[in-house]
Order: structure tokens, then sequence, then C-alpha cells
């Protein structure tokens, strides 16, 4: 069934809605996923007229989704929903003149996502608030980074809560949204074979990986104040780890999963002090090689400070202080202009106990979440031929062969449809948010303590050397 009513996009002209929400929505119409009634309402401050707007749209959407995806007839279809409206938005008067233009159904409802920086967030809520524009029927989207720290976060949280009430607060993680994400919860909840082993006595360390070959792009003065740490660590990294320790949640709903998430995040041993250099590295891209092309050092990026202190590069060793993880190393680290672009989370199985031949090594478990979607088994067989020799092979899952389907759904496309539909599972609450932050704050304040500046790295490796050497000094090794 689907569900009708008008998505109001603060932030339309953003880097966020010309290259991930336009495109997702544009899919979700010509996919037939849409009510005929959707409207789609793009704002920003800049004077656009309609059609202006419309091109600029077409232009990114033609750039983002694969060409055998865009069909002029149903663009066209989708560009009767999609309308432009010029707005200050920390305006409050503003927001009368737009209440006039959406009309006055009170029982229609409204989905305001604000893929605007977070100093809106507050200001927008309100000024809904007063225009009767954040009724009993309307929701809200919030983008990722909430806040800039937890202070910032409790700030924001409560200000939004006095608006919306939290079951129509939708904070965004696009990552929630990917295929694989979703499917690492299949795979731990819907197969009893890997519950007994999923735990300390068996598991040695887990290691998750987010690397880009990008650098800021056009987003550095948003970049340069933020980090990998915020931008990343903070909530797409913490979210994934979370689902790998989390407990089975009674239900697969949304209050149920992030019961069991909040808790991971509450039992995150904190890292303070001088644990903070220990514990933590911070990187920053110099000039060097990605894919062969060359590109310049961070601080020559458009709108960054050429003295910049911010890290492009992040790696911490978390622990999580309950009884399944105690002891358990989990490793951090998401950085930009790496060598290869790739999301995996590798969970490295302890020795056997007693080792009968020589090549022997540890099972892992491979989940990779892009480019490729799979998820493979990594044992030790027994080479073909005379005597036993050993070698590693891969009992291999590939998601897009097993089940073929035209087109694998983007992030945005899942997370969007639920907001339409009014489910919250896949969305942090509150007090995960504020949890994430708790954890990440001290981490923070130790580096404007004693590690002011990040270490190096040349464009198009993975990371500074201290990063290898984060895990070196604890006997294990980045993989691959
Ligand atoms: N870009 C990405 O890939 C991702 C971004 N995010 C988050 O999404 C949010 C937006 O990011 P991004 O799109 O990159 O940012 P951009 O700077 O590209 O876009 C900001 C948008 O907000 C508009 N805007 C700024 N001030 C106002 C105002 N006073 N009234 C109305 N509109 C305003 C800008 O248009 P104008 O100046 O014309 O008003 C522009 O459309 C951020 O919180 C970011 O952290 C999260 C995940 C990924
Ligand atoms: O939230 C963000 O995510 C993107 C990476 O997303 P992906 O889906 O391409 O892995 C990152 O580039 C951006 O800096 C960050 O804000």
């Amino acid at each position: 069934m689907a569900f009708s009513c008008d998505m109001l996009v603060f932030g339309g002209t953003g880097d966020l809605a010309l290259h991930k929400l336009i495109p997702a929505l544009y899919h979700l119409h010509r996919d037939g996923r849409l009510h005929a009634d959707v409207r789609i309402l793009a704002l920003a401050r800049r004077h656009l007229a309609r059609e202006q707007y419309l091109a600029l749209a077409e232009r990114h959407c033609r750039a983002q989704v694969a060409r055998a995806d865009f069909q002029k007839e149903a663009w066209q279809g989708f560009a009767q929903r999609l309308d432009y409206f010029a707005m200050d938005a920390s305006q409050r008067g503003e927001f009368t003149r737009l209440a006039r233009h959406l009309g006055g159904d009170r029982e229609r409802v409204r989905v305001h996502y604000l893929a605007t920086a977070p100093d809106l967030f507050e200001p927008i809520a309100n000024n809904l608030h007063t225009a009767g524009l954040a009724g009993e029927q309307a929701r809200i989207v919030l983008e990722k980074p909430i806040g800039h720290s937890l202070e910032s976060a409790l700030a924001i949280n409560a200000a939004i809560g006095l608006v919306f009430a939290e079951p129509r607060i939708y904070r965004i993680d696009h990552y929630l949204g990917k295929e694989t994400v979703q499917n690492l919860m299949a795979l731990r909840f819907a197969n009893a074979l890997f519950e007994p082993v999923w735990r300390a006595g068996h598991i040695e360390h887990v290691q998750i990986t987010v690397a880009e070959t990008l650098g800021v792009e056009n987003r550095g003065s948003y970049y340069d104040n933020a980090g990998a740490m915020r931008d990343m660590l903070q909530n797409h990294l913490l979210q994934l780890l979370c689902l790998v320790a989390m407990e089975a949640p009674v239900r697969f709903d949304a209050e149920a999963v992030r019961n069991e998430k909040v808790k991971v995040l509450e039992a995150l041993k904190p890292i303070a002090g001088l644990d903070v250099q220990d514990k933590t590295v911070r990187g920053q891209y110099g000039a060097g090689k990605v894919g062969g092309q060359d590109v310049q050092a961070y601080y020559f990026e458009k709108n960054v400070d050429n003295d910049s202190d911010t890290e492009t590069f992040v790696a911490v060793q978390a622990e999580i202080d309950n009884w399944r993880w105690a002891g358990v190393p989990f490793y951090l680290r998401t950085g930009k202009r790496m060598a290869r672009k790739r999301s995996e989370i590798v969970i490295t199985f302890k020795p056997v106990p007693h080792l009968l031949f020589e090549e022997e090594q540890c099972n892992r478990l491979v989940i990779s979440l892009q480019p490729e979607e799979s998820i493979s088994l990594h044992l030790m067989a027994k080479a073909p031929g005379k005597g036993m020799q050993l070698e590693p092979v891969e009992l291999d899952l590939n998601l897009a062969k097993a089940f073929r389907q035209a087109r694998r759904w983007d992030a945005y496309e899942r997370l969007l449809l639920d907001v339409i539909e009014g489910d919250s599972t896949l969305f942090m609450r509150r007090d995960e948010v504020e949890a994430a932050w708790r954890w990440v704050d001290p981490i923070l304040k130790g580096w404007q303590g004693h590690y002011r500046k990040p270490r190096p790295y040349p464009s198009g490796v993975d990371g500074p050397e201290l990063a290898r050497q984060l895990l070196d000094r604890r006997g294990h090794d980045w993989w691959p």
C-alpha cells in the first residue's frame, strides 16, 4: 500500500539533496512505489524559478542514476510532483508564506526532511510549529551528525522534542538503509549457526572499515568543522558496531531493536585522558595518487583552513564492557582519500586450541557492504594432491548473484519510504545518539589536549602508519 504525503526537503539545493535524495525519490517514483498524490517541495534560500530547479535536479539525477534507469518519461512524471520554494528557513516570517503555499489540509501527512546544517534544526522546528506545520500528522527527518558534541546534541534533541513527539522524529543514518547492513541482522538472527560462537570465547577481534577514495569534494566548510570522527565514526561506524554486538531483539520492531543497540553504546568502555593517545589514531591526507590521478593535500581543498587540524582519518580500538564481549577489541577505522573504496566488517575467530598443521590460520567472516555486497567465510581446507597442504578457501555468498533482481536499492530509497510509511526501525532514537556522543566526547576532548595535530598520510594509502601500529601492538593486522 502506498501512502500519500507532502515531502519538504529543506536544503533542497545542497549536495545531499541533489546527489542522494532527489535520485532516490526519482527511483521510488519510477518503480511505482510513491502514491500518486505524493508532492515534493525543495526549499533553500537561492532564488530559482521552478523550471530552473527542475533543470538543476534533472542534471544531477541523470548524473547519479545508472543510464538505463533514467527515462525521460519517468522523469517528466516525477517532475510533476516536484516544486521549489525559495525561503530563508531561519526566518520565522517566511513560514507563514510557506504554509500558504502548501494549503490548509491539516490531515495531510507532512514530512519535513532537514538536509541542512544542524544549527538550523532548532529554528526550523520552532518555525514549523509557529506556522502550524508541526501538527500530529507531521514528521521530521534529521540528518547526521546530530550536533557537534554531546552538549549540542542534547540541546538539539531537547528543542526538537518540544515540537515533535519522539515517534515522529526520524534521525537518519543512511548506513542502516544499506541492504548488507540489514543482512547482518538476518545473518545473526535468522541462522542458528553463528549464535554459539558470536562471543568473546570464540572471537579474537572485530574490524569495521569504511574507506573512501573521495576527498572532501565541495563540502570543505562543513567538513573542516566536523572531521572523520563526527562525520562518520560517531554515527555510521558506531551503528555498525551496534549491529554486530547487540543481543537479539525480542521482536523486529523499532523499540526492541533500538533498546538493544543503546545497551551496546552504553557498554562501550570510555576512552579518555592518556588512553586517547594509546587507543586512537588521527590522520590527515596529503597530496598523492588515487586511482592513478594526482590529488592535492587536504589543506589545499576549497573552504578548508590551510593550517587545518581536522582529521580525515580516524582509527579507534573500542571495547564493550559486557559479558558477551569483554576483552574483545573492536577496531574501527574510516578515512578519505584511501587506497580503494570499501566498507567491510571482519570478524576474526580465535585459533584452534591445538595446532595439527603448519599452515593454520584463524577463520574469518568478512561482511562486505560496498562496493560488492557479499558475505564470505574464510576456512582452511586441504589442497588437492599428496600430503596435508592446507590453504585458505572462501565460502562465498554474493548477494547480488543470489538475488538476481534488476537493481539494488540505494539506502536513501529504503529510508525515505520508511519515513513515508511511518516505520522508524532503521532510524536512531534520541538516547542512542546521546549515548554515542557520550562515548565520543572524551576522545574529542583528549585530542584537543594532547593530540592536536593529525598524522599526515599520502592520499592513496590506508591511513597513517600509526594505524597499523595500533593493531600490531596487540598482535593483530588490518584485513586484508
Ligand atoms: N552531502 C552528503 O553526502 C551528506 C550530508 N549529510 C548531512 O546533510 C546535511 C546537509 O549536507 P549537504 O547537503 O552536504 O550541505 P550543503 O552545504 O551542500 O547544503 C546545505 C543546503 O542548505 C541550504 N541552506 C543553508 N542555509 C539555509 C537557510 N538559512 N534557509 C534555507 N536553506 C538553507 C543551502 O542552500 P542555500 O545556501 O541556497 O540556502 C543548501 O541547499 C548536513 O547536516 C550533513 O552533515 C549527511 C550524510 C551525507
Ligand atoms: O555520511 C556520510 O557518508 C558519506 C559516505 O557514504 P557512502 O554511502 O558513500 O559510504 C561520506 O562521504 C560523507 O562524508 C558523510 O557525511
